[in-house]
Parts: structure tokens; sequence; C-alpha cells
């Protein structure tokens, strides 16, 4: 018998989180163990009660999307505590990168069982620094794609609105920040060598995809100990939309106006040549405004029954 920890979401999922919890709790109840709920009423208050019972478990267990594998991260990263991600969002790209089932909660908890046996995966982490990331969680790590661009525009204000809501919110989010944009104007540090450019996209890869299923940086892997910045010039209204397309199969690493480079840490800093950048986002959450900096955690966590290829 282990002592789980266990945090759910009622609002993952399009609103079958709350379901998908309790089946999660039943399923690991009935291999015998101790379970200690961590949920909470929002995802800071689930994260404080984690911290202060985190040396009470041996696991902590995690349902939900990226926003709920975001979170276990940031409770295990650089902590011998490992995470078990059971993955039932609308968005699973952190568990899709360690090869773990999505939406299967008895397989997800089979995985979780291999783990506590010793079947563990080690992954990478990018970790975040800087003056303005939100609480309560400084420096923040994040799984899969940190991003400041254009696409961080879009999820900052669906995260504003109420209405619409699920993937519909996306939608209008798009339709109001394209015709909005200009080019952000962004000063780089990358691993000694320091530009300014004017850009569209901004982001730095752990994994291979982000956004539920978009392919941003194909050559990306968890464990593979580097991270990769993204960067997209400036682009017109026309070329957006068609790099916004090409996103889904990762063909528009063809495109010249997109470099995809290996690094180990990055500043991002705003600078006047353009518009102001838009706050990060990690994982889909928020992690907070200019400037940052992203390092690379190498194996900083351990995700059980997860595949490091
Ligand atoms: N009680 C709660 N505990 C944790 N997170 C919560 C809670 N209530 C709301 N949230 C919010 O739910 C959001 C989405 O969670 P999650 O990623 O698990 O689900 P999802 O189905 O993939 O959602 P989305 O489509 O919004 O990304 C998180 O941003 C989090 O802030």
């Amino acid at each position: 018998m282990r002592t789980l920890g266990i945090i759910t979401n009622p609002t993952s999922g399009s609103g079958r989180g709350a379901r998908r919890g309790a089946e999660a709790k039943a399923a690991l109840a009935a291999g015998g163990h101790h379970l200690v709920d961590l949920s909470r009423g929002s995802w800071a208050a689930s994260y404080e009660a984690a911290m202060a019972r985190r040396d009470e478990l041996d696991a902590l267990v995690v349902v939900g999307g990226d926003g709920m594998a975001h979170l276990g991260l940031q409770v295990c990263a650089e902590h011998s505590l490992p995470l078990g991600i059971i993955a039932a969002g609308s968005g699973d790209d952190i568990a899709m990168a360690v090869g773990l089932p999505r939406h299967d909660i008895p397989a997800s908890v089979r995985r979780i069982e291999e783990g506590l046996r010793g079947l563990t995966a080690n992954l990478d982490l990018g970790k975040v620094d800087g003056d303005a990331i939100e609480e309560p969680c400084r420096p923040r790590y994040f799984g899969a794609v940190l991003s400041a661009g254009l696409d961080a525009a879009v999820a900052s204000y669906a995260r504003a609105i109420t209405f619409p809501r699920g993937p519909l919110k996306y939608k209008v989010a798009t339709m109001r920040e394209v015709p909005r944009f200009r080019p952000y104007g962004v000063r780089i540090s990358a691993d000694g060598r320091e530009w300014t450019q004017t850009c569209t996209l901004v982001a730095v890869a752990n994994a291979r995809i982000f956004g539920g299923g978009l392919v941003i940086s194909p050559e990306s892997h968890v464990a593979d100990g580097r991270l990769e910045l993204v960067t997209a010039d400036a682009m017109g209204k026309r070329d957006i939309a068609r790099l916004f397309a090409k996103l889904k199969d990762g063909s528009h690493v063809t495109d010249p106006l997109l470099r995809i480079q290996q690094v180990d840490k990055v500043s991002i800093v705003p600078d006047p040549s353009g518009a102001p950048l838009p706050p990060a986002f990690a994982d889909g959450e928020l992690v907070g405004a200019m400037p940052l900096t992203v390092s690379i955690a190498r194996a900083a966590v351990t995700v059980l029954g997860g595949r490091a290829q």
C-alpha cells in the first residue's frame, strides 16, 4: 500500500472532470492505496495543499488536462516525489509526450501501478525565472512548450472571457487577436548570443506538440536534455493563417520566416522595436509577463509508467 496524493479538477475535459476524478479515485483505492485528496476550489489552492503535504506522499497523481499535469510538475520538479498523470483533459500534450494513455482511466491507473513497481521515465523540464511570474509558484516549470507570441495573446484573451466556453472561446479569441496583431519587438539572449528582432511567434519547446496537438517543434523530445527556441519573424495576416494551418503537421518548419534552434538557456525581453509581447503561457497556463529566462532542467521529474522514447 502506498500513500498517494490526488488532485482532480471538476472543470477539466469540458466539465467531465468531476466524474473522471471520482472514477480515478475509485480505481486507485481498489488497488489498496491510501489516498490523500488534495483537490481544492482552484489550481493555486490545490497546489498549496499538495505542497503542504508533499513529504507524507509516495507519489502525487493528477487527473485532468495539461493544466493539471502542469500543476503536478510544480510540486514534483527537482524533488524525489514521482508524478502520476491520468490524462482526461481537452488538451493532454504532456501526457502524450510521455507516451501515456488518454481518456482511459483503467489504462492510466495500470501505468501508475507499473510506475510504483519501478517502471518510470525521467523527463526534462523547462525552468522559468522572472520577476513577474504568477503566484504561487516561482520559478515555474513546464513540460511541453512556453510561448509568448501571437498564440499567447489568443490564450490570454481566451482566459479573460467567460463566454463562450471550451474550444469555441479560442476561436473567438483568434478572431479578435489576429486582426489587431502588430509584430512584437523582442531581444533574445540564447546561450551567449544576443539579438533583437520583430516576431510573430516566440516559443521555447521541451516537447514537440502544444495547444492540444499542434506540432510546433518536430525534433523536440522531452528526454533529450535540450530545449528548442522557435521564432517566426514578422508576418502579415495571410502568412499567419498559412503558418497556423501548417502547425497541424509540423510542415511550417520549411517556412523561410521560421527558425528553430537548440538552446540550454534563453532570455526573452521586450524591445521597443515592435509591439509589447503578450504574457507568456506554458502548458496552456498563464506564466506571467516578460522578461523571462528559460533554462533546461534535465531529468527533473519522474513520471510513473511513462515512456521516455
Ligand atoms: N478546482 C480546480 N482545480 C484545479 N484547476 C482548476 C480548478 N478549477 C478550475 N481550474 C482550472 O482549469 C483549467 C483547465 O484544467 P485542465 O488543463 O486540467 O483541463 P482541460 O480540459 O485540458 O482544460 P482547457 O481546455 O481549459 O485547457 C486550469 O487552467 C485551471 O486553472
